[in-house]
């Protein structure tokens, strides 16, 4: 789906991802993992076509020349939802549609559909951000990440911000989500847990490099170095 091949980001002379080699293939769940600062949500945000790079970045083997239409393709979803707080719930999740010029019956079928998907009812839906809870908007933004259909979820810390028990069930829900749509996921987390729960293929970054990639049970099983081993001892401390 996506293959990077020397992709690179500096803030201006500061580095944040290193020249990065990266195939995400259709339909994979890839977690990436690191401390704070170690670039997970730079890779994101290049992946979401949100970040000037260098190298070269393939989209369904395709170089990307039109990030507009690439877009289009893909949910992106971050830790308090992104959403628009003028709009109503219904309003940021048919946005775009709308922009599209969607028919109106198409666009109040999709509504439905989604409100079922994420659990949220009609009434929810006419609220505005700041009258639902964190659990709820993450709803609205999962909603208003799948209203086009994308074949890529792009999520940045989706559950962080969430107490426990809602953290819990909206994992649940998205891991039931993400195994029925069968869509290509990449979740940034700095939660091993969650990792674990979600399963897939863990990217484990350290200052702007990939430090070990492969199914999440490895890098306890065969840790590439040190780091790995400390990554995973500090998290299992808390
Ligand atoms: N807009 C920016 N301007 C300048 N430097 C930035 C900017 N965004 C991020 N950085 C720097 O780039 C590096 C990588 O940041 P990034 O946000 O990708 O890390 P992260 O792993 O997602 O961290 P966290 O887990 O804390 O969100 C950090 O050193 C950060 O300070």
């Amino acid at each position: 789906m996506f293959a990077l091949d020397q992709v690179a980001v500096a803030y201006g002379d500061v580095p944040a991802l290193a020249p990065t080699l990266l195939d995400i293939g259709a339909g994979e769940t890839l977690v990436l993992l690191g401390p704070s600062g170690s670039g997970k949500s730079t890779l994101l945000r290049t992946l979401a076509g949100l970040t000037p790079f260098t190298g070269s970045l393939r989209f369904e083997g395709q170089p990307v020349t039109d990030w507009r239409a690439v877009r289009q393709r893909l949910g992106y979803i971050i830790q308090d939802g992104g959403l628009f707080p003028h709009l109503t719930a219904r309003g940021n999740v048919t946005l775009m549609a709308q922009e599209l010029d969607w028919p109106a019956e198409r666009i109040a079928a999709r509504v439905d559909e989604l409100a079922t998907l994420v659990a949220l009812d009609a009434a929810q839906l006419d609220r505005y951000p700041g009258e639902l809870s964190g659990g709820q908007r993450q709803r609205v933004a999962m909603m208003r990440a799948l209203m086009l259909d994308p074949a890529v979820l792009l999520f940045d810390e989706p559950l962080s911000a969430l107490d426990p028990i809602t953290r819990v069930r909206l994992a649940e829900e998205l891991r039931a989500i993400f195994a029925r749509l069968g869509k290509t996921v990449v979740i940034v987390t700095h939660s091993l847990g969650e990792a674990r729960f979600f399963g897939g293929t863990a990217v484990l970054m350290r200052e702007g490099r990939i430090v070990q990639q492969g199914p999440i049970a490895d890098l306890a099983e065969h840790p590439a170095d040190r780091f790995v081993t400390e990554f995973l001892a500090a998290e299992d401390a808390l």
